[in-house]
């Protein structure tokens, strides 16, 4: 079973809504799932995980509603963001609890494995916690794949990371979707995102904005209109030239602050003209700052595109 159906899904909490009409299809290989906080990633992927239920709509795996069918955890393997850990076991009795609630026959081989797969066997039998953040989640993660699932769920799994397991992570993810299974992984960094993920869905305020691969995604994000704080020797000879230069929409003169307010159209154009023109004029560049690079802006902008 690999394949996650998510049909016209909204999930409100009392009058908050945290997903709202959300279509999409997750197959195998690895799928990034990107949004700010509050997007509703993690909400969404309870619900695939069935863990919570849609208050409308239906989310399906190879056919069969994951809500309230318990087959279904035996093909899922959810490592969620925040969960309480107990502190006064061992790695390794967390992991083999898990196994045997799902009645594994070899719930000590199963854990075994799982620990091997996440390279934690060096740690296994300290107590979790004497685990760092990075270490927890590994165990997190031994926990989710001790049944060997076909569908593995992370929310935001690379959080609190060194840069060391994060790479380890990422090789062990890549190996996970070659060998066919499904797996989606939420974040909101980009650059985590297209490091590791074919496919990348995107998530704004409850709301599925878009859709692709990485380099479309990137595409959206850069192509958007930029705003820009430049501070130059001559700021209005500079906005008289720049204005002329079809990278820009709209400049404006703030004499109070003494800086021009730039609105570029073409990032790649404008970000090459700009030091062409001043160049060109003899004038000089003290202070080139975009003003909303915000990540919210960013998707505020795709939620409108
Ligand atoms: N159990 C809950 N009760 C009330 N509101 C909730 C609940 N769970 C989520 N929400 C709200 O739903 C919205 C989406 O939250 P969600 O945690 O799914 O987003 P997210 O994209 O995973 O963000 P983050 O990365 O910050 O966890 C938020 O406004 C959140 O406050």
């Amino acid at each position: 079973m690999t394949t996650i159906s998510v049909d016209r899904v909204s999930r409100w909490f009392g009058n908050v809504v945290a997903v709202n009409d959300v279509t999409m299809t997750i197959g195998p290989g690895v799928t990034g799932l990107l949004g700010p906080n509050g997007a509703g990633k993690s909400t969404l992927l309870h619900m695939m995980g069935g863990f919570l239920a849609p208050s409308t709509g239906t989310v399906t795996l190879d056919g069969a509603a994951t809500w309230r069918n318990e087959d279904i955890y035996n093909h899922i393997g959810l490592v969620p963001e925040r969960e309480a850990m107990y502190d006064f076991l061992t790695g390794r009795e967390f992991v083999v609890a898990n196994a045997e609630l799902f009645g594994l026959p070899n719930a000590g081989f199963a854990a075994q494995t799982a620990i091997d797969t996440v390279q934690m066997e060096y740690a296994a039998d300290r107590k979790i916690a004497t685990y760092s953040k990075g270490m927890r989640q590994r165990v997190k993660m031994a926990s989710a794949l001790v049944h060997n699932p076909s569908v593995l769920l992370l929310d935001e799994p690379f959080n609190g990371m060194d840069p060391r397991q994060r790479m380890h992570l990422m090789d062990l993810l890549r190996k996970m979707g070659a060998e066919g299974r499904t797996v989606l992984f939420s974040s909101h960094i980009l650059e985590e995102v297209e490091q590791l993920a074919h496919h990348i869905e995107v998530m704004v305020a409850g709301r599925h904005a878009a859709s692709g691969d990485y380099r479309q995604i990137r595409r959206l994000m850069v192509d958007r209109p930029h705003r820009y704080t430049v501070r130059s020797g001559d700021n209005r000879a500079l906005a008289s030239a720049l204005i002329a230069d079809d990278s820009t929409a709209g400049i404006e003169l703030d004499l109070r602050d003494g800086v021009l307010h730039i609105q570029a159209i073409d990032f790649v154009g404008f970000t090459r003209r700009l030091p062409q023109v001043a160049r060109e004029r003899g004038i000089r560049l003290y202070e080139v700052s975009p003003t909303d690079e915000s990540l919210e802006s960013v998707f505020t902008y795709l939620v409108g595109a």
